[in-house]
C-alpha cells in the first residue's frame, strides 16, 4: 500500500494494495499492524456506512467530548472528502484538506482526532465506509457550517443538499474546538 503524509499533521492518506484477478478483485480495508506503521495508531470500535443523493453534503462535524479519528472510503461512487484540523495546539490549525475518495480510485483517508470531518458526494447514491476511534456521542456531537468564510473550503457545488442540523452549523470563530 502507498502511504502519503497530507499537509495536515497525522492525516494521512492511503491507497491499499489491490489484488486483481479473473474473478474480481480483494484489498484489505484495514490492518492493525499495517495501517500503524502507516501512522494510523489507534483501535478502531466502530464502523458506519451511509449513502447520499448527488451533491448530499455532510458536516462539518466532530465530538468535543469523544474525539473520533477516521478511516474513509467509498464503495460506491465518489466523494470530495474534507479534514480540517481544529486542534489549537497544531502547526496547521484552522487548514483544511480535500481529496477525492472514490470506488474507482479506493483511496482512504485517515482523520485524526481532533478533527472536523465532511464530505460532498460527486455522484448518484455515493456509499461510504468509515471506521472510527471511538464511538458515537449525540450530546457531545457539534457541527461548524460547511460554507464558514474564515475556512473558505472550496466546494464543488454551490447549492447542496443539506440536513437541517447541517444548515444550522456554526462558524468556525463561535465553534468550541480542542486546546
Ligand atoms: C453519526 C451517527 C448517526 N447516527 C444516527 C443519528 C441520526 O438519526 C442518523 C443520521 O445522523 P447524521 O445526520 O448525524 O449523519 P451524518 O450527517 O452522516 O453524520 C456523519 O457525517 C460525517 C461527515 C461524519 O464525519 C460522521 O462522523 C457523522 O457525523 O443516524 C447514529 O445512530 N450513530 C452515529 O454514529
Amino acid at each position: 500500500m502507498i502511504v502519503t503524509p497530507t499537509k495536515l499533521e497525522s492525516c494521512v492518506l492511503i491507497e491499499p494494495r489491490v489484488f486483481q484477478d479473473d474473478r474480481g478483485f480483494f484489498l484489505e480495508t484495514y490492518n492493525a499492524n499495517r495501517y500503524r506503521e502507516a501512522g494510523v495508531p489507534l483501535t478502531f470500535v466502530q464502523d458506519n456506512h451511509s449513502c447520499s443523493k448527488l451533491h448530499t453534503l455532510r458536516g462539518l462535524h466532530y465530538q468535543i467530548d469523544r474525539p473520533q479519528g477516521k478511516l474513509v472510503w467509498a464503495i460506491r461512487g465518489e466523494i470530495l472528502d474534507v479534514a480540517v484540523d481544529i486542534r489549537r495546539s497544531s502547526p496547521t490549525f484552522g487548514q483544511w484538506y480535500s481529496v477525492i475518495l472514490s470506488s474507482e480510485n479506493r483511496r482512504q483517508l485517515y482523520v485524526p482526532p481532533g478533527f472536523a470531518h465532511g464530505f460532498c458526494a460527486l455522484s448518484e447514491g455515493t456509499e461510504i465506509i468509515y471506521k472510527c476511534t471511538d464511538v458515537y456521542s449525540p450530546a457531545g456531537e457539534r457541527t461548524i457550517a460547511w460554507n464558514d468564510p474564515t475556512l473558505a473550503i472550496e466546494w464543488p457545488v454551490e447549492t447542496p443538499l443539506l440536513s437541517p442540523k447541517d444548515s444550522e452549523g456554526v462558524l468556525f470563530a463561535d465553534a468550541e474546538l480542542f486546546d
